[in-house]
């Protein structure tokens, strides 16, 4: 059994996204999709060991509301190189209207330079619950009570 859902997603491409592909899942069972690096094609980014850079992806959109977009690392440029997004997951609001931008970090040992086009993070949709507060005096008790932080042992 299966169950397929999909989300359209309404989008503006900015002037530097010209010539780039849409995130897309790379093959039918992918959870995410890939997402490109829209820096100048003259320009490439460079990454030193331990530096930071916000990406641009050329991309503006607008998330249905009780969605959220998650931008997440690549494994293979994460083993490979040592490039990871900084703030995994990366949250995209629904209502956010700006450029999607990509927080990258080099945590390897040796510099890495993006071009433009270059595959850099992927992004997942998922629904979104939002929570409302509530003060009550007691809470349910549990076996586990304030137990946690390794409370349950190694093996
Ligand atoms: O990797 C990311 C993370 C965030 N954003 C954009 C979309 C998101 O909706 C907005 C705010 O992100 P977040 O809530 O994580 O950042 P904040 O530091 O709380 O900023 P704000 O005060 O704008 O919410 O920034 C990105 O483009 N890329
Ligand atoms: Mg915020």
């Amino acid at each position: 059994m299966s169950l397929s859902v999909s989300l359209e997603l309404d989008y503006v491409a900015l002037p530097h996204f010209e010539g780039l592909a849409l995130p897309k899942y790379e093959t039918k069972g992918s959870a995410g999709m890939d997402v490109r690096a829209a820096v100048a094609d003259d320009e490439p980014l460079t990454l030193e060991p331990g530096d930071r850079a916000l990406v641009p992806t050329g991309l503006t959109f607008a998330i249905p509301q009780g969605y959220e977009m998650q931008v997440r690392p690549r494994s293979g440029l994460a083993f490979k190189h040592g490039i990871t997004c900084l703030n995994t997951p990366g949250t995209i609001d629904s209502d956010y209207r700006g450029e999607l931008k990509v927080l990258l970090i080099n945590l390897g040992k040796e510099a890495f330079t993006i071009q433009r086009g270059e595959r850099i993070a992927q992004l997942l949709l998922a629904p979104v619950i939002q929570g409302e507060w509530r003060a009550v005096s007691v809470l349910p008790d549990t076996s586990r009570g304030e137990g946690g932080f390794g409370s349950t042992g190694k093996s």
